[in-house]
């Protein structure tokens, strides 16, 4: 099969990526001729564990990036892998998404067999039918053989390429059996290798599937974080309580760590996109209100906990961890972010450190002071935070002597606490 994917960031350079890997022809389309020039070499555009492996193997053979939409006609399915950024007010931001479906629909006017364009992007449930259909309509010219799909993705940043290959489930949101046969076929060669529930449906519930994981997912961590404050309050671990109620199958052990709550490039904007667009058809949804509300509070905890121990105006505070969690360099929605701005606010002095993620977050924060290592952000300070597990954090030890003070107040549970540190756990 010929599979055109239009974008190339996150999610379509690992699906294009992994369509070849599958044994299809893929032709990978986006307009910044940089990213197109970056994959023809090989190489690839964002840090992800086996991407640039799978590139290195099939770019040149079944694999070719361009920024010209001439491929798409000649391809038996397009799928669609636009951003699909937050408004001011929460609501999803179609704007670019649109213009791509407007621009493969123009390049399929005149095919005459049947096309599926399928929106891989994460979309509200009236997005398709309201916006995109009609785009790709419009740029079609009316052209009848053009059919829109809907296939979300679960993946996860840092363990795309595995998450791809190896889903739980695969969604098929179509509006004919011949659009659920198409992609049957793209991913049979999958299914041959991996048993993976497959989900038929409609686009408008494959969207809304989409929305409904996500914020569980996110909601189940809002939950835990709040749980996991009240044991703090009674002075209980939320860690061993957590680990006893994930013994029930039906609560499952995944998703349970508390700590200063979820970031990324997803919860946040789709958690409020999912509000925005419930408030819009007439309903307020008053828990994933609470979800957000419960998240955004994390990362002041955890800093009231550091102001018990230390007076924070001019003191110095290592904050260990910028990306939004382990294996990414990505700071997006990292709760890194309100935790330094909120030391800001009290007068701190900071001394940042992250094994991957100071480069991107020197661009947010250019004032502050960066460490090479946690040793050196450690080294003389007053208090630290932290705030992304990455493992190394768990083998510091002796690094904790040479703080001025060795307050530590830990949002992961990665710290060993050790003999003469004041160590406080965000909720246990
Ligand atoms: N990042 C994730 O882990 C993840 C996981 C599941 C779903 N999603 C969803 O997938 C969608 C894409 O997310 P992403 O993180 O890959 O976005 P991204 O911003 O990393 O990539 C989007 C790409 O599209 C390109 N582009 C923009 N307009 C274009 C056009 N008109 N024609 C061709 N290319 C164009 C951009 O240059 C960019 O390379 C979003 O809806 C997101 O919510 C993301
Ligand atoms: O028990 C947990 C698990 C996660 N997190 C935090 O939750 C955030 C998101 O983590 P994760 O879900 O692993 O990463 P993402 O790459 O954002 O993936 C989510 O968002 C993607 C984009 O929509 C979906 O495709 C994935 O299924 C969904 O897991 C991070 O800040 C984590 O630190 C916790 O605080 N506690």
């Amino acid at each position: 099969m010929h599979i055109s994917v239009i974008g190339s960031g996150y999610v379509g350079t690992t699906i294009a990526a992994c369509f070849a890997e599958l044994g299809h022809d893929v032709t990978a389309i986006d307009i910044d001729e940089e990213v197109v020039a970056t994959l023809n070499d090989g190489r690839a555009p964002i840090d992800e564990p086996g991407l640039e492996d799978l590139l290195e193997t099939h770019v040149g053979d079944r694999l070719e990036a361009t920024t010209s939409y001439d491929a798409v006609p000649e391809s038996d399915v397009t799928f669609l892998a636009i951003g699909t950024p937050s408004n001011e007010d929460g609501s999803i931001d179609l704007t670019a998404l649109e213009a791509a479906a407007e621009a493969t629909g123009e390049a399929l006017a005149d095919k005459s067999e049947r096309h599926l364009v399928v929106i891989k992007s994460t979309v509200t449930p009236t997005s398709i039918e309201n916006v995109l259909e009609p785009a790709v309509k419009r740029g079609a010219d009316g052209n009848d053989n053009v059919e829109v799909g809907m296939n979300p993705e679960f993946l996860r940043e840092g363990s795309a390429v595995s998450d791809f290959l190896s889903p739980d489930k695969l969604v098929y949101g179509t509006n004919s059996e011949w659009g659920t046969e198409r992609l049957h076929a793209v991913f049979e060669p999958l299914l041959e290798d991996h048993d993976a529930d497959v989900v038929e449906t409609d686009p408008q519930t494959a969207s809304m599937i989409k929305y409904a994981n996500n914020a569980f997912l996110a909601s189940k961590i809002s939950l835990v974080n709040d749980l996991g404050n009240v044991c703090k309050e009674f002075g209980l671990d939320a860690y061993e309580v957590m680990e006893a109620i994930g013994l029930d199958d039906r609560i499952s052990e995944q998703f349970l760590r508390s700590g200063v709550g979820w970031g990324g490039s997803c919860f946040p904007k789709d958690v409020n996109a999912i509000i925005a667009a419930a408030r819009e058809a007439g309903y307020d949804p008053a828990l994933l209100e609470a979800t957000v509300e419960v998240n955004d509070q994390q990362p002041e905890r955890l800093l009231e906990l550091l102001a018990e121990h230390v007076d924070l105006e001019g003191a110095r505070i290592a904050v260990l961890g910028l990306s939004f969690k382990p294996q990414t360099d990505d700071i997006r929605n990292s709760r890194a972010i309100p935790t330094i701005e909120r030391l800001q606010d009290r007068g701190a002095e900071i001394v940042a450190y992250d094994p991957v993620a100071i480069e991107p977050m020197r661009e947010r924060f250019p004032e502050l002071e960066y460490a090479d290592s946690a040793a050196d952000a450690l080294e003389n300070a007053d208090g630290t935070v932290v705030v992304t597990d990455w493992d190394e954090f768990a083998t510091l030890d002796e690094e904790f002597d040479t703080m001025a003070s060795p307050v530590v107040v830990d949002g992961r549970r990665i710290i060993q606490p050790r003999e003469n540190m004041t160590y406080e756990g965000l909720t246990w």
